[in-house]
């Protein structure tokens, strides 16, 4: 087997909010799984689709797509701050493959990636040093969102760029599912927050304390029934899981930027890189999720989950 996936949700607050003792420990066994898997599949080079949230991309320039040449992460909520190790060599052989499919992306030679996109890796594997890793951004909280269905082809390139590669390549996604945490949305921002999402990176160490705060006190008022935010969508979660599983990704398609927006959250579109990954799984052959863990997890601002999936032999 050559290729194998990891698509899963995170969230900042895993380390700063205490949902009950039995949800911890059935996300931690979730973890636990994941960790295992990766071992037993033990990859060359992961590829990981992650979001940013306001912290390496901004609307100064916001693509749909960025394969990151080299990389760092912001160490946003105490994540992961320093380089990353990026094969560089490959990230350009792989970017010009997608462009050469009649899909544009970005690619960046600094780019910077937040807790959204490097969560994952520091749970499976400890850290960004270790596994060889191309990050790729894939915009989930910025409009204008690319259709969804750009997100599979663009997903399905990569895929095939691996299809016959002699190296083991692991595909992470990571976002999702229904939530809508409190970052700001451009087309509702005051002045101070428009000028942030513009232009907003390296904040002061107080700027950056007040943007956590506010999320964690949301998170706990959330789960006190308390919060101003939009309710998680456990409902949606399960369809989009449910899609996940059929193998047949052009069934990601019918998803549309507002009808995310109204029924599962502003940051349901983290779901992108999901898609991104599944449709790189598929366009290397079909594929079957042989671990499924979800759960609506209020203190977390998320509905959780976390998927595996292998080639069918
Ligand atoms: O960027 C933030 O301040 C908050 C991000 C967040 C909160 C809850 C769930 C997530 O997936 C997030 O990225
Ligand atoms: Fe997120």
């Amino acid at each position: 087997m050559q290729q194998a996936l990891i698509a899963m949700s995170h969230s900042p607050l895993l380390e700063h909010t205490n949902p009950p003792e039995d949800v911890k420990a059935a996300v931690e066994a979730a973890f636990d799984h994941v960790r295992a898997f990766a071992k037993d599949f033990n990859p060359d080079l992961v590829v990981n689709f992650g979001p940013d949230h306001y912290n390496g991309f901004f609307y100064d320039l916001m693509p749909p797509f960025c394969v990151g040449y080299e990389a760092l992460g912001t160490g946003d909520y105490d994540s992961w701050d320093g380089p990353i190790n990026v094969p560089t060599n490959e990230a350009e052989k792989l970017a010009q493959y997608i462009i050469d499919q009649d899909i544009d992306t970005a690619i960046s030679r600094k780019m910077e990636v937040d807790h959204g996109a490097v969560q994952p890796m520091e749970i499976i594997f400890g850290g960004l040093d270790t596994v060889p890793v191309i990050p790729i951004f894939v915009n989930s909280v910025a409009r204008p969102f690319t259709k969804v269905s750009r997100v599979r082809k663009f997903g399905q390139a990569v895929g095939e760029y691996f299809k016959d590669s002699d190296k083991k390549v692991l595909f992470i996604g990571s976002g999702g599912l229904s939530h809508d945490p409190p970052v700001p949305q451009i087309a509702t921002a005051t002045e101070e927050q428009r000028a942030f999402l513009t232009d907003g990176r390296k904040p002061t160490p107080e700027a950056r304390a007040a943007r956590q705060a506010n999320t964690i006190n949301t998170a706990i008022k959330f789960a006190a029934g308390e919060a101003d935010i939009m309710d998680l969508n456990p409902e949606w979660d399960r369809a989009f899981l449910e899609v996940c599983k059929s193998g047949n990704v052009e069934g990601f398609d019918a998803y549309t930027a507002d009808e995310m927006d109204a029924v599962a959250g502003h940051s349901s579109h983290e779901v992108r890189t999901w898609v991104a990954a599944y449709s790189a799984l598929r366009a290397c052959g079909e594929y079957e999720v042989d671990y499924e863990f979800y759960k609506p997890i209020k203190e977390y601002i998320a509905g959780f989950g976390v998927t595996t999936a292998v080639l069918k032999k």
